[in-house]
């Protein structure tokens, strides 16, 4: 649920628009205020949403090894320069006392999380603790890959450039074995 204020969106907008040096009465940005309004409702969508919602989804089953949903998209704003920064994530947890949660809410948490101005380290880090608190897993593990638009089109321009970031929480931060599995499963 968001609650993005749209017209002050439309004023903020009509308002760069003149301080660019364009005509936000000109024919074709007419509606631009209004769909950028739109826009940042969407992308932002996840500001007032608790990621550990989705993980009220509990199955008991008795299954105390790693699951890992793998090569999840995400799309999130910056919060520096409020551009994109996309990527793929990729979220492992060892469930404990039989708490298994649904595959899609893990993919669910990371939409919640993206859709925000973010850090990518913030993203990583959010999705983990969430995990932890609410699943009280034995371990989690959460890797993020992603290009940041304010590095390649702005800036320092150097596109293809990759930042990755990880976080990881209980048994999986003490085993270095276990957080080589994981890392080759999300590689292969
Ligand atoms: N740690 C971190 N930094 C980020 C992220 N997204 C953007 N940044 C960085 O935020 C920094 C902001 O630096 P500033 O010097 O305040 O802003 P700037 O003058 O626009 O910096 P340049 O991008 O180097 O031109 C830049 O180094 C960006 O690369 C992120 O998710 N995590
Ligand atoms: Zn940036």
């Amino acid at each position: 649920m968001s609650e993005v204020n749209r017209p002050l969106i439309e004023e903020a907008v009509r308002l760069i628009l003149t301080a660019i040096g364009e005509d936000p009465n000109r024919e074709g940005l007419l509606d631009t205020p209004k769909r950028v309004a739109k826009m940042y409702e969407e992308v932002f969508s996840g500001l007032n949403e608790n990621p550990e919602k989705h993980f009220e989804t509990i199955f008991s089953e008795d299954h105390e090894e790693l699951v890992l949903v793998k090569d999840i998209p995400f799309y999130s704003m910056c919060e520096h320069h409020l551009v994109p920064f996309f990527g793929k994530a990729h979220v492992a947890y060892i469930p404990k006392n039989g708490r298994v949660t649904g595959l899609s809410k893990l993919a669910r948490a990371v939409e919640a999380v993206a859709k925000r101005p973010q850090l990518q380290e913030r993203i990583t880090s959010t999705i983990a603790d969430s995990m932890m608190n609410k699943l009280e897993a034995h371990g989690v593990m959460v890797v993020v890959e992603a290009e940041h638009m304010c590095m390649t089109m702005r800036g320092v321009k150097k596109p293809g450039s990759k930042t990755i970031t990880t976080a990881v929480r209980g048994t999986l931060a003490e085993d270095s074995i276990a957080r080589s599995e994981v890392l080759s499963l999300i590689k292969n």
